[in-house]
């Protein structure tokens, strides 16, 4: 399409000549139009599609810039070539200055250079626009990112900032523009160290791509520190001739608060915010590393509340969470800053005591803490006591490593709690063979019931008066085919702890009924037969019906068989165990007390259950000859509480003349104990029968 200009002159042979020359044009025509007067002129600008506006500068009568201004002012984006004669080229000059693309001396209108020069100044404000356009585009682009942009020249000389950049640096384009960018942009360590290079300036040097290596932190005009992630790169002319550079970058304080806070969730515990297994690892790893410099004794206390598991139940899982958070603060008050607290699970808790310099600082602060934790603790309007098991590791004694460490001192735990709770203990080597040795005995177990490796000895009671047998204590043995003749001591709270108690029992029972019925038959007639209980057996579910059946299976005549239970199996849950034992008794079974004296069982508790036996405990008849005064009567007063129940009473554990004496002067009737017989097995008792 023909380029559209607009002639704004009152001069007829000017306009003539100028529209011969651009209608003749060689590169193709022009469209032509014109305007006399002014206002003609300026009304057709404001219509549009004009290309090119070509202006009597004079107009003959007005002054020649103010019209010019009102064209410009008008036609903005429009080329504007100015016609003036030599006299008027100051003026034409001035135009020029304020936005006109160039002049053309009336009456020298050539027909070639005039239509060139149109179409140059059009195609020129056409690129311009264009350009404007991209400019634009791209200003509006830079400053609506996020991200913050610096450019610098290529003497590093800052030359652009977008509206982010301004935001994080504290400075704004004019100010910062010209000045070196180590200026504008100050960057530091995160830890603070000091300054780094910054990347532009890398870029510069290196003519190509840099990022900031490590954690950056960008210093702003006013001291405000906010950490960055950035890259740099470099700018090249069309000549490929470097120019500048330019920096983008990022605020990730959210990306670093989110990172720190992750990293403190996976190396704390939730409920305390105390440091967790982790964590702790990696401190006592540390701790080791410090000692092995500084010749110190790092310590580990591990620590188990007792009884929080009742508290948990009765007064529920919010109260046991408060409870514990208070217990770590009380904990943390206990410790230096040097130490670190941690909760290990449930309600244990570690702590590594860093820099001890004594194994015995250990136990001032195990001290300490137990002070600490005998006050209540008053949750939700409940008083709370609770106490608390202390074990204790030291390096390099009692471990090497965290994994080590952290094992002796739970091991040392356990056994701090089975010396009755609210005490410490120290670790030492025998207690992991105590342990290497409960492993063995536990797997031994199960094979010894599959390989039938236990067997009965009885141990003969006697009636104290007459000297003879009564009856006997069936006592297990394990034949162990490698340790020899293992005793009840070493393996029997094992079964219990893991629930063999429940097939062996089952074995000893069967066992101790067809020996029963064997004795029968042989010819020494009915012998009264007693068998431990364990509190496991007892409350087992089908405890009772199991019993009557080996009853039917061998046959045995339930009276000459004789339960033994320790009087707290019996308390644990009195009506349970009248129910089962009026079940027994029923059938004619007999029931004995066991170590009778040692439980706190009231006797009016007693007096519900359907006893036939009371075995006075070994350790009250070992009292005899204690040599304390008071001990016979201690003893005494057991055989008249025994006999004021009326029932049997049996004295266990009788091993001299002495003991024998006291005891049948103050009326107790039956007894057993090495200075009658150890327990034999059932042929050696046979022969006694
Ligand atoms: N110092 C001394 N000790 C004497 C004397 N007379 C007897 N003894 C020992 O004292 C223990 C008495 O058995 P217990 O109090 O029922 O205590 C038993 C009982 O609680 C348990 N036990 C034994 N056999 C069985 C069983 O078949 N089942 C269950 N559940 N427990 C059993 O193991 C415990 C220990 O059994 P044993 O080692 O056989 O030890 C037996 C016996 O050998 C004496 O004059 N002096």
């Amino acid at each position: 399409m023909a380029n559209r200009i607009l002639i704004i002159s009152p001069d007829a042979d000017d306009v003539e000549a100028l529209r011969h020359a651009l209608r003749n044009a060689s590169d193709g025509p022009f469209d032509v139009e014109d305007a006399a007067l002014l206002e003609c002129g300026l009304r057709r600008i404001e219509q549009g599609g004009i290309d090119a506006i070509l202006l009597d500068l004079h107009l003959a009568d007005s002054h020649g810039l103010e019209c010019y201004d009102q064209v410009y002012a008008a036609a903005r984006h429009t080329p504007i070539m100015i016609l003036c004669t030599l006299a008027e080229e100051h003026d034409a000059h001035e135009a020029v200055q304020r936005g006109a693309q160039g002049w053309l001396a009336k009456g020298y209108f050539d027909n070639n250079l005039v239509p060139q020069s149109l179409r140059n100044v059009i195609e020129r404000m056409k690129v311009e626009q264009r350009l404007d356009a991209v400019q634009a585009r791209a200003q509006i682009t830079l400053n609506s990112i996020g991200d913050a942009v610096v450019s610098v020249d290529m003497h590093g000389l800052v030359d652009y900032l977008n509206v982010a950049a301004e935001k994080m640096t504290g400075w704004n384009r004019d100010d910062a523009r010209g000045r070196p960018v180590a200026e504008v942009l100050v960057l530091a360590d995160s830890d603070g160290a000091g300054p780094v290079i910054n990347p532009v300036e890398a870029v510069l040097q290196a003519g190509r791509a840099e990022s900031l290596s490590g954690e950056v932190v960008l210093v702003d005009r006013h001291g405000g520190r906010r950490p960055i992630e950035d890259s740099a790169a470099p700018i090249f002319d069309w000549n490929g001739q470097l120019v500048g550079a330019v920096m983008v970058f990022r605020d990730i304080s959210d990306n670093v608060a989110l990172t720190t806070q992750m990293k403190h969730l996976a190396q704390h515990d939730f409920l305390t915010n105390l440091p967790n297994r982790v964590l702790l690892s990696d401190r006592i790893t540390q701790a080791i590393a410090s000692a092995r410099r500084n010749n110190t004794c790092p310590a580990l206390l591990f620590l188990d509340l007792d009884k929080f598991k009742h508290i948990n139940d009765s007064l529920g899982h919010a109260v046991g969470d408060r409870l514990l958070q208070a217990v770590a603060g009380r904990l943390l008050d206990c410790i230096r800053t040097s130490d670190t607290v941690s909760r290990h699970g449930g309600d244990e808790f570690v702590i590594l005591l860093a820099d001890e310099r004594r194994a015995g600082d250990a136990a001032l602060a195990a001290e300490k803490i137990l002070l600490a934790m005998s006050t209540p603790f008053l949750i939700d309007g409940h008083q709370l006591h609770t106490s608390t098991s202390i074990g204790i590791s030291v390096f390099p004694l009692d471990g090497l490593d965290a994994a080590e460490l952290i094992k002796s001192a739970d091991t040392a735990m356990y056994h701090a709690k089975e010396r009755g709770r609210n005490a410490y203990q120290f670790f030492r080597p025998d207690m992991n063979a105590r342990a290497i040795e409960r492993q063995l005995i536990e797997s031994s177990l199960r094979l010894a019931l599959e390989r039938a490796e236990f067997v009965l000895h009885y141990q003969p009671k006697l009636d104290l008066e007459s000297g003879t047998v009564t009856g006997a204590e069936a006592l297990l043995r394990w034949q162990h085919p490698e340790w020899g003749m293992v005793l009840p001591e070493r393996f029997i709270h094992i079964a219990e702890e893991c629930g063999l108690v429940i097939p062996l029992g089952r074995w000893v029972l069967r066992e101790a009924c067809e020996q029963a019925v064997r004795w029968r038959y042989s010819g020494v007639g009915q012998v009264s037969i007693a068998v431990n209980v364990s509190a496991m057996e007892f409350r087992h579910h089908d405890f009772f019906d199991h019993a009557l059946a080996v009853f039917e299976a061998t046959g045995v005549d339930p009276a000459c068989l004789q339960l033994e239970l320790t009087e707290s199996v019996l308390m644990r849950d009195v009506v349970a165990s009248a129910g089962l034992l009026a079940k027994f008794k029923a059938m004619g079974v007999q029931i004995a007390v066991d170590d009778f004296g040692t439980g706190y069982s009231s006797l009016s508790y007693l007096n519900q259950f359907p006893i036939d036996v009371l075995k006075i405990d070994q350790s009250f008849v070992r009292a005899i000859d204690g040599g304390l005064e008071g001990n016979g009567a201690i003893v005494s007063a057991v055989i008249g509480m025994g006999r004021s129940l009326r029932q049997r009473v049996i004295a266990e554990g009788i091993e001299n003349a002495a003991q024998l004496a006291f005891l049948k002067q103050h009326g107790c009737s039956e007894g057993q104990g090495f200075f009658f017989s150890a327990a034999v097995d059932a042929d050696r008792l046979r022969a006694m029968l």
